[in-house]
């Protein structure tokens, strides 16, 4: 059972089909791109522990697999302890559902390099702490993904606006945020970790740009040092085994003349790994699938390198279409994933494009070039605001 039916789960969801599993798909509203693929799906509210506990006991699955953050985690680790098995383990996902638990363990409890941080409730709390990191720095709410309530603050001026961004930009009521020194890193990668019963391996790392906190572009590999990678495999190691269960991990890191610093993980595929649809023999979807199943993964082999490019709505809609197929798909060496979302918001993803070539610069390129062929239209007639 998925828990989270967007565009990493429908892939998830597809490589659990091939290997004829029995798959059932939730999310908070109806035809999410995974349920589209699943034999049935339930639309829950995810953060109500009461909902999530009826639809886990109602259906018995075998393995509960969270896709997204913002689930009723305390009642997955009452369920682990009930029996049920939690993917990777229900610590795992408990702690990286807010910032705190999981940057609390990696620098104070693992000793990892991290950003300075502080935490604040209020407005009063949070200028002090602002002073205390000193700025610039980036100031996020506890609970929140893809950037939502993210703000770089450059001076004590602007604290306030940041706080107003954090608690209207948050998941949950929650007025919690964590200032995080800013690291002026060279560049940032994800590192695709999967422990499986084959061990710990790792995919070749992939770098990213992200804007206003949320990805744009990603391939792979990200040329590093052997020794910068050495690093980063030790950092995403440490963090994957004091997390633990089978599955795949993505460990986000910023790469620095001063060092690797550890940012956050993902108990789960990651967006920026998309690109891996484009250029390894076992997707992270598919290594996934393989780890959390108990199945082996002797190798991960990088076929050639790669780039993904994302397409985002601009505006609210409940009737839209993307067009440029032909185009985009004209690019050579590219496909498209449009993920059918049954709606747009301002911001969302609606499709990726994957593109691989004989170079990283040339896949990002020929990615980059195909996504902007692909525009999402709309029809003004159905849109929100003329209703
Ligand atoms: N301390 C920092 N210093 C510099 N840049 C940062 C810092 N923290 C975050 N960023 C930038 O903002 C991006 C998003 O931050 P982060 O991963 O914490 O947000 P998120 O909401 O969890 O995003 P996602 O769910 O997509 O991973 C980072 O990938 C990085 O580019
Ligand atoms: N960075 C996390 C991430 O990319 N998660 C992916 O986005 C979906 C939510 O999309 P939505 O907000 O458009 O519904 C999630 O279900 C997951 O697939
Ligand atoms: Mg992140």
């Amino acid at each position: 059972m998925l828990l989270g039916s967007g565009e990493l789960g429908k892939e998830v969801m597809i490589e659990a089909q091939r290997l004829g599993i029995e798959a059932i798909a939730v999310d908070r509203y109806e035809h999410a791109p995974a349920m589209q693929v699943a034999h049935r799906s339930y639309v829950v509210d995810m953060l109500d522990g009461e909902e999530l506990r009826r639809v886990i006991e109602q259906e018995k699955p075998d393995l509960v697999v969270p896709e997204i953050e913002a689930i009723a985690t305390g009642t997955l680790v009452d369920l682990e302890n009930e029996g049920f098995h939690i993917v990777p383990t229900a610590k795992a996902v408990n702690l990286t559902m807010d910032r705190e638990g999981i940057r609390r363990l990696a620098s104070e409890e693992l000793g990892l390099p991290t950003a300075k941080y502080a935490f604040a409730n209020t407005l009063e709390e949070l200028k002090v702490a602002v002073r205390e990191i000193g700025v610039p720095c980036v100031i996020k709410p506890i609970m929140s993904s893809s950037g939502k309530g993210q703000s770089v603050c450059r001076s004590l001026e602007e604290v306030e606006q940041s706080w107003n961004e954090a608690i209207t930009g948050g998941r949950a009521n929650k007025n919690r945020v964590i200032v995080e020194e800013f690291i002026h890193f060279d560049s940032e990668i994800t590192l695709l970790t999967v422990r499986s019963s084959s061990g710990t391996s790792f995919c070749p790392p992939i770098g990213h740009v992200q804007k206003d906190g949320d990805y744009i572009e990603s391939w792979q590999p990200h040329e590093m040092s052997e020794e910068q990678l050495l690093e980063a495999q030790a950092v995403a190691k440490t963090i994957t085994d004091a997390l633990g269960g089978y599955g795949l991990f993505g460990v986000e890191l910023f790469l620095s003349a001063t060092g690797v610093y550890f940012s956050e993980v993902s108990p789960r595929p990651h967006d920026t790994g998309m690109v891996t649809m484009a250029t390894q023999d076992l997707s992270e979807f598919a290594l996934h699938i393989r780890a959390i199943l108990g199945y082996p993964i002797p190798q991960i082999q990088l076929w050639k390198p790669g780039a993904s490019h994302t397409i985002k709505a601009r505006e609210e809609r409940k009737v839209y279409e993307v067009t440029g197929i032909s185009e985009s798909l004209a690019v050579p060496n590219t496909q498209v994933r449009v993920f059918g979302k049954p709606e747009t918001k301002v911001g969302r993803r609606m499709a990726v494009v994957l593109s691989n070539g004989n170079s990283v610069i040339e896949a990002r390129e020929k990615a980059k070039l195909a996504a902007c062929k692909l525009v999402v239209r709309y029809d003004d007639a159905n849109s929100k605001k003329n209703n």
